[in-house]
């Protein structure tokens, strides 16, 4: 490092000053707190992007968000060139620099890293890096703080992309990377016209059928809600009501959104009793989760959730439907030889009955540890890879080996047998692989291709929850000295630390019929979660409770 690059950092860190006696981690999704204490950790991230920039010579992404938290706190991620997140040998990296205690400790740690990257600084080095935000009211000094960051890396700019999803903001990275066009409208276009491209491909038979055209949609809030709004007006054959849009002067998050519908299992505010049996969606604050519900009955607010395993399980039944269509060998000229690698990855959250119900139809299921980086980087494993998270975020990726193959077998299909079945599932694929967000789960695409599927197969929101029945599962947080005091392994579903506590956890479970728990630390609270599912309600929640009571015994405050 040059005394002129020193010289600009020294001053520039200075203006970020550090909280006192706050230690961040960068977890599951980046680092997150009260935005009154962020801007130094926002400045810092602003130099990390830079230098994972001019490492990977490549764009880089910076999302200032707090997603599905309160309206007071805030946070920042950063998108890797692919538009996946931040590669995981970073994160150390990313946690020494929020954590430095002044700007000399910063500097030499910037040194001491670029020298073992291999990153070279200089006025002849050129980084770039994207920068959105969501619509906190704390977005905008904060997006200011990254873009001193940034700037402080000499030869680095910053691009401010404005108010974004996080979906949006990854999708940008990634389009730009691989020498797209990378603005909003793209984005929109890309999303309408594979969506158009779906629905004009629905079979005749189903069109026929009678279908409730009308959504509902749950904005949180938030930044989704008004870029669907922008979105709803390039789709035909779809009718969106958004609630919760930000402007009938409800709060971020409060009571409604994703996190809310999904673990409250009720309706969010702003819907009433009139919502009774028609299609509901929710997103969460920054839009990269999606759950569906539809509301039983006008004297109850209690819903009928139709989770991520749910939307995990359409997605397939469809893809499934569609590879089987492709390689049914109807003509003597198509060689069909290639057989397609599909996947389906959960983690042990997802809901057991949907793990039976993906297993009967023959399926590859695999299992991650919480947080979408593992559930990603195992999905990219297959030609297809389908994952979702319980709570709604995730999305299918295709290989670029599978989608060549998809391509040259689509060209050949439209020489020798132009609009057959075969070369409309093709299309079909191929439609969906430009629908869904190929960097990350994505609210906005994950909904309208759920709206292209039901549509395609004629089927409600009811008949869509049926598809298996969940088990009765229950979710606890407890709270212990010390959460890192648990270690676990095979995908989070056993404790191997502290020793004795995995034989108790088997032995409540056992005295339950399906039944199952686990318990892990949780990445992004300070808290041990325990996760139980029996057969009946009552079962499930005796289960918890007499797990978390071990935990309290074995972790709890008095236990040391
Ligand atoms: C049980 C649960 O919902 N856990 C969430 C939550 O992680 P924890 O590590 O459980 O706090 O936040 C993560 C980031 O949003 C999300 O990926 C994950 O699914
Ligand atoms: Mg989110």
């Amino acid at each position: 490092m040059d005394e002129e690059q020193r010289k600009i950092l020294l001053e520039s860190v200075s203006r970020f000053p550090r909280p006192q006696g706050v230690k961040l981690s960068y977890g599951t999704a980046g680092f997150r707190a009260d935005a009154s204490i962020l801007s130094s950790t926002v400045f810092r991230v602003g130099i990390l992007s830079a230098l994972r920039s001019l490492k990977t010579q490549s764009v880089i992404g910076l999302m200032i968000t707090a997603s599905h938290n309160q309206v007071s706190d805030n946070g920042v991620k950063v998108a890797d060139p692919s538009g996946g997140m931040l590669t995981q040998e970073w994160e150390p990296f990313a946690d020494a620099l929020a954590n430095a205690v002044d700007a000399e400790d910063l500097i030499r740690l910037i040194t001491d890293f670029a020298k073992k990257e291999n990153i070279s600084f200089g006025a002849d080095q050129s980084a770039q890096v994207l920068l959105g935000r969501d619509t906190r009211p704390s977005g905008e000094s904060l997006l200011h703080a990254a873009k001193q960051g940034v700037n402080s890396i000499v030869g680095s700019v910053a691009i401010d992309m404005g108010v974004l999803t996080t979906p949006q903001l990854h999708w940008m990275v990634r389009s730009r990377n691989k020498g797209m066009k990378v603005s909003e409208l793209d984005y929109f276009e890309q999303l309408s016209n594979s969506f158009g491209c779906l629905i004009d491909l629905i079979p005749q038979e189903t069109m026929l059928q009678l279908m409730d055209d009308k959504l509902i949609v749950d904005g949180a809030n938030g930044v989704g809600a008004e870029k669907l709004e922008e979105l709803k007006k390039l789709l035909k054959g779809l009718v969106i009501q958004i609630h919760n849009s930000g402007k009938e002067g409800g709060v971020l998050n409060d009571r409604v959104g994703a996190d809310y519908v999904q673990k409250e299992k009720i309706v969010p505010c702003g819907f009433g009793p009139n919502v009774v049996g028609i299609r509901c969606a929710s997103l969460d604050g920054d839009a990269d989760r999606l759950v569906y519900f539809h509301l039983l009955s006008e004297s109850s607010n209690k819903i009928d959730l139709v989770d991520g395993d749910k939307i995990l399980s359409l997605f397939t039944l469809f893809i499934r439907e569609q590879l089987s269509i492709l390689n049914k060998n109807e003509s003597e000229n198509i060689n069909y030889d290639q057989s397609v690698r599909l996947g389906v990855v959960q983690t042990a959250y997802a809901n057991g009955a949907s793990t039976d119900f993906l297993k009967q139809l023959g399926l590859e299921v695999a299992f991650t540890p919480t947080g979408v980086k593992y559930l990603h980087e195992k999905a990219a494993d297959y030609d297809i890879g389908i994952y979702f998270e319980a709570n709604g975020h995730g999305t299918i990726l295709f290989s670029e080996h599978f989608l060549c193959w998809l391509e040259a077998k689509n060209s050949e299909l439209a020489s020798v047998s132009k609009g057959s079945e075969q070369q409309k599932a093709a299309l079909r694929l191929l439609a969906v692989s430009k629908l869904i967000n190929q960097a990350v789960g994505d609210a906005l695409s994950g909904l309208l291709l759920v709206e292209a599927i039901l549509r395609h197969m004629g089927m409600s929101i009811q008949k869509w929850s049926e598809i298996y029945q969940d088990l009765p599962s229950r979710q606890l947080k407890v709270k212990v000295a010390d959460r890192t005091a648990v270690i676990t392994t095979n995908a989070e579903t056993v404790v191997v630390k502290p020793s004795g506590l995995q034989e108790v956890i088997d032995a409540e479970t056992a005295k339950y019929a399906r039944g199952r728990s686990f318990i892990r630390p949780s990445g992004t609270e300070d808290v041990i979660r325990v996760y139980a599912e029996a057969s009946t309600q009552e079962a499930a929640d005796e289960l918890a409770k007499s797990v978390a009571l071990h935990v309290d015994r074995f972790l709890g405050f008095g236990s040391s």
